[in-house]
């Protein structure tokens, strides 16, 4: 089949080269050109583990193609996906869907045949019908452009198994059943015959409810292990070892119960603000204030870690300086928006701390955020001179890190812990002080 993508970035990119690598041809479009230019020449411009490989050759076979021309996209296929960003609006927690509302009032009207435009974004429930409507007004006199929801839900440093291998596809479509749908299905018969997976067809609504409650599931889950985590603390107890006793419940499983400095990126974070705000919109603002708790939960952890930081620096943190191991939101990516890590590194460095920030893969990323940090260039190189470790994003190297070699050179012998994820008894061992959000028992 024929398609186009637009929207480049983390999930339109992949998107793009995954329905190449399942033999379709397929445009991606976007309107950032450097990106465009980058994309062309095979390259992903941001770290995603396995996608390289597959957009190399795929632009090489010819599969894959990418242009600013909405036009060109317009003649290309009948089929467009829509992954553009849908971020939160500046000072309001609702989202900003005017780029997914571009795109349909550009393309509609350089349409020249019945397409079908299926949105891939996050967005709040009520954007699909809108974009129906703006489609209906802009498209040309005896087209129809229908408009599809089906949402994405890939994880970064998963993503190509995540788009080519996916738990579920859902399909909110206007007439379940018709052609509509089976222009979408289609592009996903090549997984469905190799690895079927469920198909949910439903309406428009519900299909993009479906993936900011999942979100917000995944959210609060978090926060639910990380309230806990605050009463460990206080308690003397130890969330690690209560997490996995709690996850051999099938009911609640281990998963998404792993305790630290909490949820950052691109999506959860702004995915539950736009959630209560649309909440709030149609009337129900109750049933979903739970999640500004959730929120807060998570928010007050970045802060417990600033105030163990102090603590670890004998209550002052001015001429104190702290090695930040990890930039990047969660390992396996290079996405900083919103992340833990670089908010914690930031709360430190305004308090008077230098915190040397060092990540295998986020730092040209971290530095274009936060360019008066101080960047290392390896783990080591960060914990020179360094009163207090700090690990805020459990990247595999860190776990593997030698506490005897990081002891000859840092100045203190404190190790802490933000992702509940380094080998505690191997630092004591070692000679260092190891505490971890959580884990009142293991403060030595
Ligand atoms: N990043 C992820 O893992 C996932 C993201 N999502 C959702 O997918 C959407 C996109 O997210 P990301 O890919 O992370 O964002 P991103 O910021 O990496 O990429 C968005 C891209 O859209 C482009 N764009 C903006 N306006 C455009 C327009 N009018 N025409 C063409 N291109 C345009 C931007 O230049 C950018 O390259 C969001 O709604 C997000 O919530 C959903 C599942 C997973
Ligand atoms: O809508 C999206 O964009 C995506 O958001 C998340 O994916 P992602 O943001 O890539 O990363 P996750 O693995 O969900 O992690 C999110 C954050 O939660 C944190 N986390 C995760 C798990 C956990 O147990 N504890 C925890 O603090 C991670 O460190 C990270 O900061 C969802 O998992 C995807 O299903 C969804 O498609």
């Amino acid at each position: 089949m024929r398609m186009t993508v637009f929207g480049t970035g983390y999930l339109g990119a992949t998107h793009a080269a995954c329905m190449a690598e399942l033999g379709h041809e397929v445009l991606g479009v976007d309107v950032d050109e450097a990106k465009i230019d980058r994309l062309r020449r095979g390259e992903v411009p941001f770290y995603e583990p396995g996608l390289p490989e597959i957009l190399k050759r795929q632009v090489e076979a010819g599969r894959v193609r990418f242009t600013t021309d909405y036009a060109e996209a317009a003649e290309f296929a009948d089929l467009h996906f829509i992954g553009v960003g849908t971020p939160q609006r500046k000072g309001e927690f609702a989202a900003d869907t005017s780029h997914v509302q571009e795109v349909v009032a550009r393309l509609a009207p350089l349409l020249t045949a019945d397409a079908v435009m299926v949105g891939k974004s996050t967005v709040p429930v009520g954007t699909a019908a809108r974009l129906q409507e703006i489609a209906d007004e802009r498209v040309r006199a005896g087209v129809r452009a229908e408009v599809v929801w089906n949402p994405e839900f890939l994880r970064e440093g998963f993503a190509v198994a995540d788009t080519l291998t996916p738990d579920r596809i859902v399909i909110g479509v206007r007439e379940p059943g018709g052609p509509v749908e089976e222009v979408v299905r289609g592009a996903y018969v090549p997984i469905l015959e190799s690895d079927p997976c469920p198909v949910i067809v439903t309406d428009l609504a519900t299909a993009e409810l479906v993936k900011v409650s999942a979100n917000a599931f995944l959210a609060t889950k978090i926060s639910f292990i990380n309230a806990v985590s605050e009463v460990c603390e206080a308690a003397g107890a130890d969330v690690t070892v209560l997490a996995d006793a709690i996850g051999m419940d099938p009911r609640i499983g281990r998963r998404f119960l792993g305790a630290g400095l909490g949820f950052g990126g691109g999506c959860l974070p702004k995915d539950i603000r736009a959630f209560m705000a649309r909440a709030g919109e149609l009337g129900a603002d109750q049933a979903m204030s739970f999640l500004r708790e959730v929120d807060s939960i998570n928010m007050r952890r970045r802060e417990r870690m600033v105030d163990l930081a102090t603590e670890a620096c004998g209550g002052m943190l001015i001429g104190k300086t702290v090695a930040v191991l990890g930039a990047a939101f969660k390992p396996d990516s290079d996405d900083v928006r919103d992340s833990p890590a670089l908010n914690v590194a930031g709360m430190l460095s305004l308090k008077g701390a230098q915190a040397v920030v060092y990540d295998p893969q986020a730092l040209d990323n971290a530095r274009a955020l936060f360019p008066t940090l101080t960047y290392a260039g390896s783990a080591l190189e960060a914990c020179e001179g360094a009163d207090v470790v700090l690990v805020a994003t459990e990247w595999p190297e860190f776990l593997g890190l030698d506490p005897a070699a990081v002891a000859r050179v840092a100045r203190g012998r404190i190790m802490l812990d933000g992702r509940n994820c380094m080998p505690a008894e191997a630092w004591r061992a070692a000679g260092w002080t190891y505490r971890a959000l959580g884990r009142g028992v293991a403060v030595s």
